[in-house]
C-alpha cells in the first residue's frame, strides 16, 4: 500500500501550534456501496458539526485543472476580469474583486478576489444559461470544468440520497429538488486571498488578524471545498472559540449549507465558518482554495419538508416549542418556513455582502441565513 501523503508538496506543513477541530473523515468509495457504518458516521457527521473530510472522491485531477483555471484567470489584468463582474442585483456567477464585499456588521472590506462559474452554463455550454465569462474559463469548459462539474454533482447526489433516507423522505425527495433539469445557483468556485499587506494599510497586527472571508453559513445544500492552506475556520457547537480546520491531501472538506438545515427542519447542520489568512509558516503564501457548491433549483421554496417525514415534523415541533426559530431580525418566521425561493434566499444574501449595498449593520443582518437557528 502507498504511504499516506499528509503534507502539501511544496508548502510549509500546517502549524502544530494553533487550535485545530478535527473532522469525521468519510469514505466516499464506502458510501457508493451503501456501506451501512459509513453512512452512520457520515450522519453522525452531518447532524453534530455538518462538516467532514471525503477521501477517495475522484477528483484529484479535474481539482488541479480547477486550480490552474483559477490561476490563468486571476492572471488576467483587472480591466479584463472587472468585464465578467458579478454586479449589485444579487447574481453570484462572474467575478467579485477584492473588497466588494462586507464581511461584518461594521463594513469592513474582505481581501479576496474570485470567479464564479454556474454549473447550468458549463452544461450548457457554448450556449451560455447564465452569463459568460474570461477565455480562461472557456479554454477549460471540456477538459476540466465539465468534468469537474458532473463529478461533484455525483458525489453531491450519493450523499443527497443518504441524507433522504436518513431523513424518512420519500424516495428521490431531495434529488428532485436539485434536477439537472432545472435552473440552479449551483456554482464552482475558486478563490484567491491576496497576501496580507496589500490592501490593508494598517499596522502589522491589524493585517494579520484581517479576515479574508467573514463569519458565514453557506447559501445552498452542500459545499465540497478543496484546500491547501489553513485559514478555514469554524465555530463548533457549544464552542466559542474558532477552530481551524486542517487541510490533508487528497481529502475535500464538506458541509451542509442552508437549505440542506431548512428542509431537514434543523437535523442537519449548516454550521458557522469563515476564513482568516493562513496560520504560522504559510502565511508567507498566497492562499488559493476551490468549491463546489450544489443549490436548489431556483424556484423550490426552502422550508421544513414535514409533510413528507414524521422525523423533520417532530424536529420541527420540537424547535418551535423551545423557540429556537424565532427571530425577527431574519426572514425564517417560525417552523423553518422563509417564504423564499431558493434564488430569491441566495439573491438576498448576495446583494446584501455587495459593499455596494451597505447602509449600514440591517444591511449585514439581511444577509444572514440559518445561523440564527443557533440556541
Ligand atoms: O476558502 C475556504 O476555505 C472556504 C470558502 C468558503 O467558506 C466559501 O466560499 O463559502
Ligand atoms: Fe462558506
Amino acid at each position: 500500500m502507498a504511504t499516506r501523503v499528509l503534507e502539501f508538496e511544496g508548502i510549509p506543513p500546517f502549524p502544530t501550534n494553533v487550535p485545530t477541530h478535527p473532522l469525521l473523515v468519510i469514505d466516499y468509495e464506502l458510501l457508493k456501496l451503501q456501506d451501512k457504518r459509513e453512512i452512520g458516521r457520515l450522519w453522525e457527521a452531518a447532524t453534530k458539526l455538518g462538516f467532514w473530510y471525503l477521501k477517495n472522491h475522484g477528483a484529484d485531477e479535474e481539482v488541479n485543472g480547477m486550480f490552474d483555471m483559477g490561476e490563468e484567470t486571476m492572471s488576467l489584468p483587472l480591466e479584463e476580469k472587472m468585464k465578467f463582474e458579478q454586479g449589485d442585483s444579487g447574481r453570484s456567477f462572474g467575478y467579485k474583486a477584492p473588497g466588494a464585499n462586507a464581511i461584518d456588521a461594521s463594513g469592513t472590506l474582505d481581501t479576496i478576489e474570485l470567479i464564479n462559474i454556474s454549473k447550468d452554463d458549463v452544461l450548457s455550454y457554448p450556449t451560455p444559461t447564465n452569463r459568460t465569462y474570461p477565455t480562461t474559463v472557456n479554454a477549460r469548459m471540456g477538459n476540466t470544468l465539465l468534468p469537474f462539474v458532473q463529478k461533484s454533482v455525483q458525489v453531491n447526489n450519493t450523499i443527497l440520497e443518504v441524507f433522504n433516507d436518513k431523513l424518512g423522505l420519500p424516495k428521490g425527495a431531495l434529488l428532485a429538488r436539485h434536477h439537472d433539469g432545472e435552473r440552479s445557483g449551483s456554482e464552482a468556485r475558486v478563490i484567491r486571498n491576496l497576501k496580507r499587506g496589500v490592501l490593508v494599510k494598517a499596522d502589522e497586527e491589524k493585517r494579520n488578524a484581517r479576515l479574508a472571508m467573514g463569519s458565514h453559513t453557506d447559501f445552498g445544500s452542500l459545499s465540497i471545498l478543496h484546500n491547501r492552506l489553513g485559514g478555514l475556520q469554524v465555530l463548533a457547537p457549544g464552542s466559542d472559540e474558532w477552530q481551524y480546520v486542517k487541510p490533508i491531501p487528497g481529502h475535500a472538506i464538506c458541509n451542509i449549507g442552508d437549505a440542506l438545515t431548512l428542509f431537514s427542519g434543523g437535523i442537519l447542520r449548516s454550521n458557522l465558518h469563515r476564513v482568516m489568512p493562513p496560520p504560522g509558516d504559510q502565511a508567507a503564501y498566497e492562499r488559493w482554495s476551490l468549491v463546489f457548491f450544489t443549490r436548489p433549483s431556483n424556484q423550490v421554496i426552502l422550508r421544513a419538508l414535514v409533510e413528507d417525514s414524521d422525523l423533520i415534523k417532530r424536529a420541527v415541533d420540537q424547535a418551535t416549542a423551545d423557540g429556537k426559530t424565532n427571530d425577527s431580525r431574519t426572514t425564517i418566521t417560525s417552523k423553518f418556513e422563509t417564504g423564499s425561493t431558493a434564488e430569491e434566499w441566495f439573491a438576498r444574501r448576495v446583494r446584501n455582502r455587495r459593499i455596494n449595498s451597505w447602509k449600514g449593520p440591517e444591511t449585514w443582518m439581511a444577509s444572514r441565513g440559518t445561523e440564527q437557528v443557533e440556541a
